[in-house]
C-alpha cells in the first residue's frame, strides 16, 4: 500500500494551498511542531543526491574554496584597483563567485541585519501574515517559495522581501521588526554595489562606469531569507539548485553551513569566512559579458539544527523592454556573440523556462 499522505487519494493542489493560506509559512510548520515534513517538501533522490567535492589532500581542499578577495586599497585611484578588478575578473571568469573582506561594511550593520531578519520570522504567525502575499507588485512581501504553486517541490525557506530601488521605497511599509536595520544594510550594500560594478566593468576592460550605464543593476531587491531546523534534513533542500536571473548578488549569512555551487559536476561548500560577503555572477551578467562571466547554480541544504539565516542583495534591471545582449565593445572576430539580443521580459521569461535553452548561438557550457 501507498504511504499514507503519498498515495493516490493524496491531493498534493489542495495540500499546497492549503498551506498557502496559513501564510505562516515553513516557520509555522516548525512553530506546530511538525515531526514530519509535508510530502510536497519531500525532493525525488536525483536531486537530493549529487557528490559532494571532498578531499583529505590539505592542497587539494584549499583549491576548493572560492576566492577570498581584499578589497583594501581598491577603492577609486587606491594602489590595489587593478589588482583586485584582475582578481575579481578571474573569479568571475572561473567559479562565478567569490567572497569580500575588508568590504567596508561595518561588522555592526551585518549582524543587526541579521538578527533584524531573525526578528521578524521569529514575530509570532499572526503578526507576519499580514506582510504574506503572492503579489509581485507589492514591494513589501513575506512568502514561503516565490514559486510556491508551480514548482515540483516546496523549499525548506521562508522569505522577506524589500523592493528598494529604482523607486524609494516608503520606510513606513516595512516591518518595524528590521527596518531600521535593512535600510542601513541596503545604503551600505548599494554603494558596495557600485564600487563592485566599477571593478566588473574594468576587469572587462571597459570604462568603470560602463556597466553602470547600461542601467542593468539600478533595480535593487534586499531578500531576508530565513531556514528553520528541519526535522527531516535529508528529504528536503532550503533552495533546490538555481542560478541568479540578475546581473549580480551580494549575499550576507550568518556562520551555518548549507550553501553549495557546483563545479564540475559536483557540489562545493561555501564555508562561512567571518565578516565575509559572498558575490556571485548572475544570469544577466553572463549574457552582457557575452559568457566570460558566469552564472553558477547554487542550493542550499537544510539542518536538523538551526535557523540559517541569509540575506540578499539582488542587483538587477526593472526596465523590461530595454534591449540587453553581449555588450559590442567585447565583440571580435575571434569572440562572435555567442546570445542573442534581448528585451529584458524576454529573456526573463526565457530564464524562467530553462535557462539558456534554445536561444545560443553556439554549444555553451554554462558549468566551468
Ligand atoms: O541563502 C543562501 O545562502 C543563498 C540564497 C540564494 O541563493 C538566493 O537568494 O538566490
Ligand atoms: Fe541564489
Amino acid at each position: 500500500m501507498a504511504e499514507v499522505g503519498t498515495g493516490p487519494e493524496y491531493d498534493r493542489d489542495r495540500e499546497v494551498k492549503a498551506f498557502d493560506e496559513t501564510k505562516r509559512g515553513v516557520k509555522g510548520l516548525v512553530d506546530a511542531g511538525v515531526t514530519k515534513i509535508p510530502p510536497f517538501f519531500v525532493e525525488p533522490p536525483e536531486v537530493l543526491g549529487g557528490s559532494t567535492w571532498s578531499s583529505t589532500d590539505d592542497e587539494a581542499r584549499a583549491r576548493l574554496n572560492i576566492p577570498i578577495i581584499d578589497l583594501g586599497g581598491a577603492g577609486k585611484g587606491g594602489e590595489r584597483r587593478e589588482e583586485v578588478a584582475r582578481m575579481i575578473g578571474r573569479a568571475c571568469e572561473t567559479w562565478g563567485f567569490f567572497q569580500v573582506v575588508n568590504h567596508g561594511i561595518e561588522e555592526r550593520v551585518l549582524h543587526g541585519m541579521i538578527e533584524g531578519a531573525r526578528r521578524f520570522h521569529e514575530l509570532p504567525g499572526e503578526e507576519k501574515m499580514r506582510y504574506y502575499s503572492r503579489d509581485s507588485k507589492t514591494k513589501v512581501r513575506f512568502y514561503c517559495n516565490y514559486d510556491l504553486l508551480k514548482a515540483r517541490s516546496a523549499n525548506w525557506r521562508d522569505t522577506l522581501l524589500f523592493d528598494m530601488a529604482p523607486e524609494p521605497l516608503d520606510p513606513h511599509e516595512m516591518p518595524l521588526a528590521c527596518r531600521e536595520e535593512a535600510i542601513e544594510c541596503w545604503k551600505n550594500m548599494s554603494a558596495l554595489g557600485n564600487t563592485l560594478l566599477e571593478l566588473f566593468s574594468e576587469a572587462l576592460g571597459l570604462e568603470s562606469s560602463y556597466l553602470q550605464n547600461m542601467g542593468s543593476a539600478e533595480g535593487q531587491v534586499l531578500l531576508s531569507h530565513y531556514y528553520p531546523a528541519c526535522p527531516e534534513p535529508d528529504l528536503t533542500l532550503g533552495v533546490s539548485k538555481h542560478s541568479d536571473p540578475d546581473f549580480f548578488t551580494i549575499l550576507l549569512r550568518d556562520h551555518a553551513d548549507g550553501l553549495q555551487l557546483l563545479q564540475q559536476g559536483q557540489w562545493v561548500n561555501v564555508t562561512p569566512v567571518d565578516g565575509a560577503l559572498v558575490v556571485n555572477v548572475g544570469d544577466l551578467m553572463q549574457l552582457v559579458s557575452n559568457g566570460r562571466f558566469k552564472s553558477v547554480e547554487h542550493r542550499v541544504t537544510v539542518g536538523a539544527v538551526g535557523p540559517r539565516i541569509s540575506v540578499a542583495c539582488f542587483f538587477v534591471s526593472n526596465r523590461s523592454m530595454k534591449v540587453f545582449g553581449p555588450i559590442k565593445e567585447l565583440l571580435t572576430e575571434d569572440n562572435p556573440p555567442i546570445y542573442k539580443d534581448m528585451p529584458l521580459h524576454e529573456f526573463l521569461h526565457q530564464c524562467a523556462i530553462s535557462k539558456f535553452r534554445g536561444w545560443r548561438y553556439a554549444p555553451f557550457e554554462k558549468q566551468v
